[in-house]
């Protein structure tokens, strides 16, 4: 039984190559009269904490206790960098460079896609003894309330003397996870574990091709070649496979969509070390991580899983129902929720035979804001509305019906008439009905608006209704057996 443990217990180091992730988001109407290349017209910009600095939000996401060394320039992109940091909770323990800029990455984004990125970077060393040893001091004096090093490698720089730091860790009997790049990984000999992609392990160890039997062969022979404690190959959409010497264990993906990987690895190497550092095994951790990438790659760029997310992944896996939950949970998701910003969007209903309208009005309920909750009656609150026949389906058939719609987020039950009491104590953002309700009559609306939400009344589609297609069921006579 996989369960998420508190990450708070971890004290997590991560250094690296540190960056400031851009995004310029616009509507493409039109193709350059000048060459043919898409015309965005620029509407919002974003900024992320991207490479190392992505690594440490993911720890900070859980609750992991996380310090961030490495290098930024003394620039505006490493001020938004400070500036994130703060915001996530993450200590700054950042070297600045006169010498060179910080990373920076630019994605022009139209309609959800990238369009081009633009990279703002140097490679570089860093500049002589002076900032090497300025690197080592503060990771050396770190390193006394450290339980997990992460060492995030994107070859910018900031990891040339990686082999020292591994080596200090590992004195001190402190695990190193290092995130490789380049084909030189005798650098990273003795770290705990590395965690490559496929793609990185290949052109290090050889293709293995699709024999599963060859990757174990070359993934054992590597982790002697480094002396190092395992492997983690993440590989995309068949999930991870751990290597270690208490053999190898294969992780399937559990994404439900994907939508956008960059920054996968990120989230797997964090919440790796959440987990060992929190006191898990490695193979549990593994199974914590491969869960975490599943939820980011649902989501657009860089991005975090956090820990109510964790915990619906990991009952689902174990066979439970996604989305189906109690109000006590169902409080402390949402107050996760909205600690991220997320605005909460509520609705209620018996949902007793589902037909296009009712599709039709989830989905337009839910483009009011970032996840939908929906309470539903249950049976004796149907039948007391609706006359004893009703209703067809049980509270739990209903649930589990509305639970696998993609704009449904929660499905929550309740047993009094009206959901006023339940709509009291989530206090949504939005609360939504359909038909034709005023805005004042909607049962628990004055809460909603006390609260600083909005009511807020959709049309019905026309033309459905499970009324009439159950008067159509009764005139077509008993059914056949199948
Ligand atoms: N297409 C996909 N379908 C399902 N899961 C995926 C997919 N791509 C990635 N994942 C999940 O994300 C994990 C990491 O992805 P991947 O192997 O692509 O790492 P990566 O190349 O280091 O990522 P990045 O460099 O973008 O941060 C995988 O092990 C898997 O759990
Ligand atoms: O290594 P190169 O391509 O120069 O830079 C890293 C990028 O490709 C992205 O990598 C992802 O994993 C993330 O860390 C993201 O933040 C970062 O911008």
């Amino acid at each position: 039984m996989l369960t998420i443990p508190p990450f708070d217990q971890a004290r997590v180091l991560v250094v690296g190559d540190v960056m400031l992730d851009r995004y310029w988001y616009g509507d493409t109407g039109r193709i350059s009269p000048e060459a043919p290349v898409p015309v965005v017209r620029i509407g919002d910009e974003e900024r992320r904490l991207g490479g190392a600095a992505n690594v440490a939000l993911n720890l900070a996401r859980v609750g992991a206790v996380t310090r961030l060394i490495g290098v930024i320039g003394d620039d505006e992109p490493g001020a938004a960098v400070r500036g994130l940091l703060a915001g996530a909770g993450v200590e700054p323990l950042l070297l600045e460079s006169g010498s060179h800029p910080t990373v920076s990455k630019l994605r022009v984004m139209s309609r959800s896609q990238q369009l081009i990125r633009l990279d703002f970077e140097k490679s570089f060393a860093l500049d002589g003894a002076f900032e090497r040893d300025a690197l080592m001091q503060r990771y050396e004096q770190a390193l006394a309330g450290t339980d997990v090093v992460v060492c995030s490698d994107y070859g910018k720089g900031t990891l040339a003397d990686v082999q020292a730091l591994i080596a200090a860790a590992r004195r001190r009997g402190i695990p190193v996870l290092v995130d490789p790049k380049g084909r030189d990984w005798q650098r990273y000999a003795g770290a705990s574990l590395i965690t490559p992609n496929l793609t990185e392990f290949e052109a290090v160890a050889g293709a293995a091709g699709d024999d599963d039997d060859a990757l174990v062969e070359r993934a054992e022979r590597l982790r002697v070649d480094l002396a190092v404690d395992g492997l983690l190959v993440t590989r995309s959409e068949k999930g991870m496979s751990l290597f270690s010497a208490a053999g190898h264990l294969h992780l399937p993906a559990q994404a439900r969509e994907v939508f956008d990987v960059t920054g996968a690895g990120d989230t797997v190497i964090a919440l790796l070390a959440a987990g060992i550092g929190a006191g898990l095994e490695v193979g549990d951790a593994a199974a914590i991580a491969n869960l975490g990438a599943g939820i980011v790659v649902a989501k657009l760029g860089t991005a975090t899983a956090s820990i109510a997310e964790l915990e619906r992944a990991a009952h689902a896996m174990q066979g439970g129902a996604v989305g189906l939950v109690d109000e006590d949970s169902l409080v402390a998701l949402l107050a996760d929720a909205r600690a991220h910003g997320q605005r909460v969007v509520m609705t209620n209903g018996c949902f007793d035979l589902l037909h296009p309208g009712h599709i039709a009005y989830l989905e337009a309920a839910r483009a009011l804001g970032d996840c939908l909750v929906v309470a539903v009656n249950d049976d004796a609150s149907v039948r007391r509305l609706k006359g004893p026949a009703r209703p067809l389906n049980d509270l739990g058939h209903r649930m589990q019906v509305l639970r696998g719609l993609a704009a449904v987020d929660w499905v929550v039950p309740f047993s009094e008439d009206t959901p006023e009491r339940l709509i009291c104590r989530l206090e949504p953002d939005v609360l939504v009905k359909g038909g034709d309700y005023r805005p004042d009559e909607v049962a628990g609306g004055e809460c909603v608006r006390a609260a600083g939400g909005e009511v807020r009344i959709l049309d019905f589609v026309e033309g459905y209704s499970t009324t009439a297609i159950i008067e159509r069921m009764n005139a077509s006579g008993p059914a056949e057996a199948d």
